[in-house]
């Protein structure tokens, strides 16, 4: 952490505040720029899509906020205090749920609980906060079921839950439901606005989905190109909540923000990949079949 970050800090510092960073990682032929000047004021109870084309640098970013990374230049404060080390007040989830697969939901979650209110709450608390947040993430009905039996759908639901029960001051969200089918992915979507009218949780999630982002955010963080990417536009949401899709799908506002994600991400950052020059032919390619 550059040491002018927290000199420069003042009372009325944003909640989260991602200041002027830089991220330069080591490779063999020299220093690979990733970020550049990347600079973020989050206020609490905000919901923030980081969107931008594969490789630009949206888990860096994430990773430095849940100090996995440490900045090169530049550094985080949270609530003007500052970043350094991963904490149980940033908690993340990540695309893969990440559960230990010989616990069942329940001690999954329980594991989390106990690190962060070993000293504050009793067993029976505990067992009432946990069960609540599984209850949050409509997975009570399975808590004594172990990963493997249970779909991605409710994994994802219970590495959701898990980080939630931590009571984190900020969620971080790496491509939460990527790896999730489109109707799951809807159901979970929806979920998760449940829990932020409830909770009024501060996010930044990582997102490839336009949709979602709009769905979701009330500001949509959109990054250029790396290498040295920086934040390119911010757009803000300004859509009532709750929202919903159905609903959104003909609002004429909707439509607006889902097409300046769009024309941000495929005119102005429009990745120029010769994709045939990528994909030759082996030089021997199987002969056809005498029959086919
Ligand atoms: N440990 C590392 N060492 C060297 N380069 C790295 C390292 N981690 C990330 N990078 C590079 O930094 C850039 C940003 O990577 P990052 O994973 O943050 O991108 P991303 O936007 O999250 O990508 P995706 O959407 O594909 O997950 C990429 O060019 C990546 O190759």
């Amino acid at each position: 952490m550059n040491s002018s970050i927290i000199e420069n800090s003042t009372p009325e510092q944003s909640f989260l505040n991602i200041s002027k960073i830089d991220m330069v990682f080591p490779t063999p032929t020299g220093g690979f720029t990733a970020l550049k000047d990347v600079d973020l004021q989050i206020e609490k109870g905000e919901f923030i899509s980081l969107i931008g084309h594969s490789g630009c640098g949206k888990s860096t970013v994430l990773n430095i906020v849940a100090g996995l990374y440490q900045a090169t230049k530049g550094g985080i404060l949270l609530q003007n205090k500052e970043v350094n080390e991963p904490g149980p007040e940033r908690a993340v989830v990540f695309q893969n749920h990440s559960l230990l697969p010989w616990l069942t939901s329940y001690q999954n979650v329980e594991l989390a609980v106990k690190q962060v209110f070993n000293k504050t709450m009793s067993k029976g608390e505990m067992k009432e906060w946990i069960e609540y947040n599984l209850k949050l993430v409509h997975m009570d009905h399975a808590m004594h079921k172990r990963p493997d039996e249970i779909s991605g759908g409710m994994k994802q639901r219970v590495g959701i839950a898990r980080a939630l029960a931590m009571q984190p001051e900020v969620l971080l969200m790496d491509e939460p439901f990527g790896a999730l089918d489109a109707l799951t992915r809807a159901h979970m979507q929806d979920s998760l606005m449940e829990i932020q009218n409830e909770l009024n949780n501060t996010v930044i999630m990582i997102t490839h989905d336009v949709d979602e982002a709009v769905l979701l955010s009330d500001r949509i963080v959109m990054m250029t190109n790396g290498p040295e990417a920086t934040i390119g536009e911010i757009l803000d949401v300004k859509l009532e909540r709750p929202r919903s899709r159905l609903s959104l799908a003909k609002d004429v506002e909707y439509n607006r923000l889902r097409s300046e994600v769009l024309t941000f991400l495929y005119e102005k950052q429009r990745k120029v990949e010769n994709i045939k020059s990528t994909i030759t032919a082996p030089a021997s390619t199987p002969k056809k079949r005498a029959n086919a």
